[in-house]
């Protein structure tokens, strides 16, 4: 499907963003019906190891459902997130492995190259997209929609989110069925806490102008938040072209700091309590350099250093609640520098080009 680019705001990335809340509900109504995601769990339960995978946003979906899952199953838990190439280059697979391949328009050459490999192995192949038609959909022996057959921009924001809501829906069923408790009811106020996030869109753009003149920025995560990070950096990559690294909480105390100076942003999703005196050190530590902190922070945390308002959350819900407010963050950076966060670069011919060397 062609779609005409937007010349002004608000861009496709925005009505993407804001159209979560609707999406994920809908996710979590239909699969609750979904007869393929019966049999998927069937199947999944002789598999000795999972891997969620995929490449660029929907990788670092895969990775937050492994986190999800990681947090569900405990010690009994068989998942870890690889990078599709890794996986296809690096990695022997068995009959006793499964691949849950993230990939939103199905379409993508390292994924469509691992699933064939997998299928080769004897491994079970399962692609969640937005695209059930896609090439990769074909190649697999399951298929899991996300229920969005679109996506506007090229930055990809409500994809990230849904295939993190489907994966978050198969680790708790998969947590289930291995005799934990699932907290159903917290998993089913994701939509309604996504929207708070976005109810607060004023401020996070207020925030997004106070750091305009960061031209760098460190994203730390932990646990169910170290995909956020490198989504948001990815992202801020994506839409403003500026250097963005992104790290767990501990590895910024190790040697970055010495790349920071007063032009740095570092954005820091660490909700969890375990962490708060690491989190007290960095506050000091910055503040010797002069670097700027963001925080994503429930009100009455944190009073002295900005932060990015996100409600409290379970851990189960970080990807979601804490992504929809980087990625609106991010958007609201690139708007207000006159730029269009829609197109990746896609519109400048040496940016094209390049697109087109690689498959
Ligand atoms: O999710 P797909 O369709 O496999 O695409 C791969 C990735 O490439 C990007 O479009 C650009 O890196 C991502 O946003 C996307 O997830």
């Amino acid at each position: 499907m062609s779609i005409q680019v937007k010349t002004s705001p608000p861009y496709y990335m925005l009505e993407e963003i804001h159209s979560q809340p609707e999406w994920v509900d809908r996710l979590f109504q239909q699969s609750d019906k979904d007869p393929v995601l019966q049999k998927v769990l069937q199947k999944l339960k002789n598999k000795k190891r999972i891997f969620f995978t995929g490449c660029g946003t929907s990788h670092y979906t895969a990775q937050a459902g492994a986190a999800l899952a990681r947090h569900l199953l405990q010690e009994a838990n068989p998942v870890q997130s690889v990078p599709a190439a890794e996986l296809y280059h690096h990695w022997e697979l068995s009959t006793e492995d499964a691949l849950l391949a993230v990939t939103h328009a199905g379409e993508t050459h390292m994924v469509l190259e691992l699933l064939k490999k997998a299928r080769k192995c004897g491994a079970l192949t399962v692609v969640l997209t937005g695209f059930p038609d896609s090439q990769a959909a074909r190649n697999a022996s399951y298929v899991l929609s996300t229920g969005y057959a679109l996506e506007k921009s090229w930055a990809h924001t409500i994809s990230f989110t849904l295939g993190a809501a489907l994966l978050l829906v198969v680790s708790a069923h998969l947590a289930e069925s291995r005799g934990y408790t699932v907290p159903w009811e917290t998993i089913r106020s994701g939509p309604e806490q996504i929207q708070q996030v976005l109810d607060q869109s004023a401020r996070i753009q207020e925030q997004a102008k106070a750091f305009l003149s960061k031209e760098k920025w460190l994203v730390a995560g932990t646990g169910t938040s170290l995909a956020t990070a490198h989504e948001t950096a990815l992202k801020v990559v994506e839409t403003s072209y500026i250097p963005a690294i992104p790290l767990d909480l501990e590895q910024v105390l190790h040697g970055f700091l010495a790349g920071c100076d007063p032009k740095t942003l570092l954005l820091v999703s660490a909700p969890f309590a375990s962490q708060q005196e690491r989190v007290q050190e960095l506050i000091r530590a910055a503040e010797k350099i002069s670097l700027s902190l963001l925080f994503l922070a429930p009100s009455g945390l944190l009073h002295q250093t900005p932060r990015l308002p996100v409600p409290e959350c379970h851990p189960l819900l970080v990807p979601l609640v804490h992504t929809t407010a980087t990625h609106l963050f991010v958007y609201y950076r690139t708007v207000c520098k006159g730029m269009n966060p829609d197109l990746i670069r896609r519109d400048q011919a040496p940016y094209a080009a390049a697109r087109k060397e690689y498959r």
